[in-house]
């Protein structure tokens, strides 16, 4: 008998009630993914972690009850039933607990908040969540033989454990190293997992335990008495892939969003303003261009609503004052020569040449003194003289027609 395998003390296993599983010797055909499969009919929905159980074990009171009695964030359509699979719970308040639990009961309840559009799952943090890194390393005394083989199937099965796309598992795993585990230099590992915390809970942590003490068994033929498992949480500050932290991620994210919101409603407030002023002005030949300005720059403090009103209310403002004081001079004046123009002797007593000449004349007559009066607008010079003295030359011009 080794004596000192019996002085060492062993790493407590969570299902201690289930038969040892047979290992087989590593990377043996038919090995390959079947530690799932095997652990999944051995106990097919993980009832060695039901409450009862785990109460037996003297672990119930540390655990909160949603977390104990619902596996409502299991994925739907994974290939295995939500709680046969290690999925992270999103730590919440008791409060916010015993609401969520009244509120969403069952199966119905959570595809009713996966699928609604108002789920927190569609916010950027939780896209940042389901998207981020699983980052797994380990060190081994083992010499490996098929590293490459291994390398994959332990990544694919940590992308099951840990509910994450493939690509965001990062592996890294050094072998032969100086391992010195209770003072024996048996086969050990050391795997240390890190997630960000929104991936870890105590329940959900003690089904990877369990997980991943099955798949080193299964990959590396080592016992979980001989293994070390660190399932360490890095805050979103801490925690970066691609260039980015999380939390970098998540705030990229949501200015993303609100550049897109503020784009909306920019072309929905131009097609309001633009309605607006077609129905206020009763033009409906074209659009006009109506000021953006507002929208453009919002004062900040502002609801959507503050912005819409005011816009509409200066639109209207302009469309308003634009016939009294748009109105350019020459098209008053324009209207004003067609009352002289009617009024004018173009009559039955006159040769309708002479009148169309006479006519002629008057309105270039007329334009010549429209010019000039624009010319002095513009200049900003008075126009109270210019109107006397346009009285003056209109008399004139009627004495001159025996008026
Ligand atoms: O070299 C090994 O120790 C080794 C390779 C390998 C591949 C595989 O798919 C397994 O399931 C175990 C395993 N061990």
């Amino acid at each position: 008998m080794d004596s000192s395998k019996e002085k060492k003390p062993t790493l407590p296993r969570l299902d201690t009630n289930l038969p040892p599983a047979s290992a087989p010797a590593p990377g043996q055909p038919g090995t390959r993914r079947s530690v799932f499969d095997r652990r999944f009919q051995r106990n097919p929905d993980r009832s060695d972690l039901e409450p009862e159980k785990l109460a037996g074990l003297g672990i119930h009171p540390l655990f909160r009850e949603d977390e104990i009695t619902t596996d409502e964030n299991a994925i739907p359509g994974s290939r295995f039933s939500p709680k046969t699979i290690a999925t992270h719970v999103k730590q919440k308040s008791a409060e916010e607990t015993s609401a969520t639990t009244k509120k969403k009961e069952g199966l119905a309840g959570y595809y009713e908040e996966a699928f609604s559009s108002r789920g927190s799952h569609n916010s950027p943090r939780e896209r940042v969540i389901q998207e981020s890194a699983v980052i797994v390393e380990l060190t081994t005394n083992r010499e490996i033989k098929i590293l490459d083989l291994l390398t994959e199937d332990f990544c694919d099965h940590l992308a099951l454990i840990f509910q994450r796309p493939r690509a965001s598992v990062y592996l890294t795993i050094q072998q032969c190293a100086a391992l010195s585990f209770s003072n024996t230099s048996l086969p050990g590992y050391l795997l240390k997992v890190y997630t960000l915390p929104s991936l870890m809970a105590p329940l959900t942590n003690m089904r990877y335990t369990s997980l991943l003490a099955d798949e080193m068994q299964e990959l590396l033929d080592i016992g979980p008495e001989q293994g070390v498992i660190l399932l360490l949480a890095v805050p979103e500050d801490n925690f970066a892939a691609g260039g980015a932290t999380a939390s970098g991620e998540i705030l990229r994210i949501e200015r993303a969003h609100q550049e897109e919101s503020l784009g909306l409603f920019r072309s929905f407030g131009k097609q309001i303003s633009r309605r607006r002023l077609k129905s206020s002005s009763g033009d409906t030949s074209g659009p006009l261009s109506p000021p953006t300005s507002s929208i453009q720059s919002p004062p900040t403090g502002r609801g959507l609503k503050g912005f819409i009103n005011e816009d509409i209310a200066t639109v209207e403002q302009r469309v308003e004052q634009r016939p009294r004081l748009g109105m350019k001079k020459s098209v008053q004046n324009f209207f004003g020569r067609r009352r002289l123009f009617d009024r004018s002797p173009v009559d039955k007593n006159e040769d309708q040449d002479t009148a169309k000449g006479k006519n002629a004349d008057n309105i270039q007559a007329y334009e010549q003194k429209d010019q000039e009066e624009e010319n002095q607008e513009e200049n900003q010079v008075e126009a109270k003289p210019k109107n006397q003295e346009r009285v003056k030359w209109e008399d004139e011009e009627r004495a001159k027609r025996g008026e």
